[in-house]
């Protein structure tokens, strides 16, 4: 039997009893495939590794080593949202890494949008083999594949993968999720006692904020993206938008305008608010946003926010544009 392959009649994970009979299943069947040896895992505070993650401990307990990246280009809280919720509260075996530093500095500089997702991706593969090759008696990796990854990928091979690793640091697979669709990852997330923040957290790019901050990223420029990206977050939230609008995020371009700020002269950025909805993320429509609301939040902005001085709402649909702007 092709294992990469969801049988006909698997039932679709849609509530907590259906969730936690799929749990079950798949704590024996990783106890049956890893026995007593230890299994890495790259968590990213994203829905698939967080539910790999919790999975995982419910099943082999410090058997498991997560590890963590901060690479400086995640959103507000996230860092430590995955340190409280996994060490603190789940006791796991985490290693957190700051590699905010080594990332930023390989970064200075570069503009162009495909070059900072290499540097990106190739560093994240180096900190993650570093911090791997710390460790003794690793023999499984985890990861979190779903099935769109495998259907996307032809079920040739997950393209989900910490791929890149060397050859001496191939490990065996653990993949619970494979087989599941995301509804169904969110559904057992929860039965896993994750937060709603992690299950529920809207789609966001693996090189993060690096690529919401246009051109060569510069550190205040990136702290200005992570507070207004808090701040829409947070008002979305309180007015009813979180869980109904599909994405939303700030960008901040690499110019600046002229404005006036407390009776002088100012020349800061301009940050962009988009705000989209789609099926499949191959076209999106523009959130209809309340007019008021559009104040508010470009007023909090532009007032909590240091070096910003102007706010502009993305009313392009997909196409003519992207999603994301690099
Ligand atoms: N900062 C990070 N620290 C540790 N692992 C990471 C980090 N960023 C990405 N990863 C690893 O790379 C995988 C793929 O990352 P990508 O950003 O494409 O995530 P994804 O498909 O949305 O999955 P997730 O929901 O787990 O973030 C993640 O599942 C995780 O294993």
């Amino acid at each position: 039997m092709d294992n990469n392959k969801r049988p006909n009649d698997m039932i679709r994970i849609t509530t907590e009893e259906l969730a936690a009979a799929f749990i079950e299943e798949q704590v024996q069947a990783i106890q049956e495939q890893v026995g007593d040896k230890k299994v890495l895992l790259a968590l990213s505070g994203g829905v698939d590794s967080s539910v790999v993650a919790a999975l995982l401990i419910k099943a082999i307990g410090k058997q498991l080593v997560c590890v963590h990246v901060n690479h400086g280009l995640l959103r507000k809280g996230e860092p430590e949202q995955v340190v409280q919720v996994f060490r603190d509260e789940m006791d796991a075996n985490l290693v957190y890494v700051d590699a905010i530093d080594r990332f930023l500095d390989k970064l200075e500089g570069v503009e162009e949008p495909e070059q900072k997702r290499k540097i990106i991706g190739a560093e994240f593969i180096r900190v993650f083999e570093e911090e791997a090759r710390k460790l003794e008696g690793i023999e499984f990796l985890a990861q979190g594949t779903i099935y769109p990854d495998i259907l996307e990928s032809d079920g040739v091979k997950a393209h989900h993968n910490v791929g890149g690793l060397p050859e001496d640091l191939q490990f065996e697979l653990v993949e619970p999720l494979k087989l599941l669709y995301k509804d169904e990852v969110r559904v057992v997330g929860k039965a896993l006692g994750l937060p709603d923040g992690m299950v529920y957290r809207q789609p966001f790019p693996g090189p993060g904020l690096g690529v919401r901050c246009l051109g060569a990223i510069t550190r205040d420029r990136l702290e200005a993206v992570r507070e207004s990206d808090a701040i829409l977050r947070e008002e979305f939230a309180k007015n009813g938008l979180e869980g109904k609008v599909w994405q939303y995020f700030t960008i901040i371009p690499d110019f600046k305008s002229v404005g006036v700020k407390e009776g002088k002269r100012s020349f800061e950025w301009p940050v962009i608010i988009r705000a989209v909805n789609t099926k499949d993320a191959m076209t999106a429509t523009v959130e209809d946003v309340p007019f008021a609301l559009l104040q508010h939040i470009t007023d909090r902005i532009t007032h909590e926010v240091p070096g910003v001085n102007r706010v502009c709402y993305d009313l392009t649909p997909k196409p003519t544009g992207t999603i994301e702007w690099e």
